[in-house]
């Protein structure tokens, strides 16, 4: 089986590998697809229809059984911006798997620089002093003084949707097959 991951950030492809490890038979290919999105997203929907429009993309590119779309984004609320992060599985005929991720605060200062238009890829760079802190341990890693890492956080969101597949493979009624949805 291909499964074919929607981004060649290291962080994300070793999640989608921890994730899907048991199975010897999966080969991964890892393709650079464009979320469709803003590169900045600011909502659990705009962060959720990027996971989805990656793993559609990622689907239809790599020729494979499997689609998997994982996306970063920040959500407001009053307790302040946090960090979202949601992954979509999309597989041919059925209508994508998706789960989200832990979250936590982000701290007034880089919040400010989120509000103020930039992206957090960069400004956790300026922030930390190191460089693709967004490939490493990620805002999550440094924010939780490396307690869960980017790796692992999508680790967790990955298989979460391993193991919603699973189920749905296990337990499918050919009798309720819903329609494929529109692209
Ligand atoms: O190559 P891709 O797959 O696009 O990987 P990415 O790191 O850019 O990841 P996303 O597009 O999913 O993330 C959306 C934005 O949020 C940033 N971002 C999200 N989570 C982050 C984190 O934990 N640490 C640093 N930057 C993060 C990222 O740089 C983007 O600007
Ligand atoms: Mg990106």
């Amino acid at each position: 089986m291909k499964i074919i991951i929607g981004s060649k950030n290291p962080a994300k492809v070793s999640a989608v590998k921890n994730a899907f490890q048991t199975d010897d038979s999966i080969e991964f290919i890892a393709m650079d697809i464009p979320s469709g999105v803003s590169a900045q997203p600011f909502s659990d929907e705009e962060t959720i229809e990027g996971a989805i429009n990656r793993a559609h993309a990622a689907l239809e590119e790599g020729n494979g059984e499997i689609g998997i779309g994982l996306e970063g984004g920040v959500n407001a609320t009053k307790h302040g911006l946090f960090l979202c992060n949601w992954g979509a599985l999309v597989q041919e005929g059925f209508p994508p798997i998706i789960a989200g991720g832990a979250r936590i605060p982000l701290p007034d200062e880089i919040a400010g620089k989120l509000l103020a238009g930039r992206e957090l890829g960069p400004v956790m760079d300026d922030y930390t002093k190191k460089k693709d802190i967004r490939e490493n341990e990620g805002a999550v890693g440094v924010f939780t003084n490396g307690q869960i890492s980017r790796t692992e956080m999508f680790t967790h969101v990955t298989k979460l949707l391993a193991g919603q597949y699973e189920y749905r493979k296990n337990n499918l009624n050919p009798l309720s097959i819903p329609a494929a949805q529109p692209k």
